[in-house]
């Protein structure tokens, strides 16, 4: 299997706080990885650190190969989609322009094509054609949510980065997210990252999932084998709040 993401020997400290320490990691290209721990134990960290929202004190981060240091980070961004919990679309654009905004950079010359491609995205996602003139402030938070979602596909990206996305909205429209997300993944193969603070969801989601404690990996395995053979006390723990939510 090919590796798309890979973190070695990763340090990360804010301040005197370490986050991550010696932090190593490998991502199969077109995997779903869920990524579940304790509260400030470096999820998010290692999420910003992929796209170079973050950059590591010590260690290597790769995609495909290649250090990200040494890439040009526009083009890496552009790359790599990221959606986060709550509304991150530009307020004074409308649901068209929001998704719009990286294929209309790409395609500049044909509008149709761009045109097309926000018809589709809006499609997959599950977005009536009648919002598309409506602006943030006009949408539930599961449109919202869903607008995030296609711009960020809207992109094309190799790799799409998920922190939370689905934490703001009711639970209907939570397992209606999830179903989409999943035939999103298993129809076009990019490789997916997603932080989430719900167990169901993690093994729901992934195709692996990363079980995370106080900045070290507890686990990372299949979700069955997660289930069946948790690795530490921690992740037994987080199987039998699963099992009491389930029953
Ligand atoms: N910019 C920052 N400056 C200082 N400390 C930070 C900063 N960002 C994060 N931290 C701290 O680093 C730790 C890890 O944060 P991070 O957001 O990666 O955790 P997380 O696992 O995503 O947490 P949560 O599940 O609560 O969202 C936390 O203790 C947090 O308070």
């Amino acid at each position: 299997m090919e590796t798309m993401i890979e973190f070695q020997h990763i340090c990360k400290s804010y301040g005197t706080q370490v986050v991550l320490n010696d932090f190593q990691l490998s991502i199969e290209k077109g995997a779903f990885v869920t990524m579940i721990g304790s509260s400030g134990c470096g999820k998010t960290t290692a999420l910003k650190l992929i796209n170079g929202l973050l950059i590591p004190d010590e260690g290597t981060i790769r995609i495909e190969g290649t250090d990200i240091q040494t890439m040009d980070q526009n083009v890496l961004r552009r790359n790599i989609g990221y959606a986060i919990q709550g509304s991150v679309l530009f307020p004074h654009m409308s649901v068209e322009q929001n998704i719009a905004y990286v294929p209309s950079l790409l395609n500049r010359r044909d509008r149709q094509r761009t045109r097309d491609a926000v018809d589709q995205w809006m499609k997959i996602v599950h977005l009536p054609q009648e919002l598309k003139d409506r602006y943030p402030w006009e949408l539930s938070g599961g449109q919202q949510q869903r607008v995030g979602i296609a711009r960020a596909l809207a992109a094309s990206p190799d790799i799409l980065l998920m922190d939370e996305p689905f934490g703001a909205v009711d639970s209907i429209t939570r397992t209606q997210l999830q179903k989409e997300i999943k035939a999103i993944h298993e129809d076009s193969g990019i490789t997916i990252v997603f932080v989430t603070h719900d167990i169901n969801e993690a093994l729901y989601l992934g195709t692996r999932v990363l079980v995370m404690d106080q900045g070290a990996i507890q686990q990372y395995d299949t979700p069955d084998q997660i289930r069946s053979r948790p690795a530490t006390d921690f992740v037994r723990q987080l199987i039998s709040g699963q099992q009491q939510a389930a029953g």
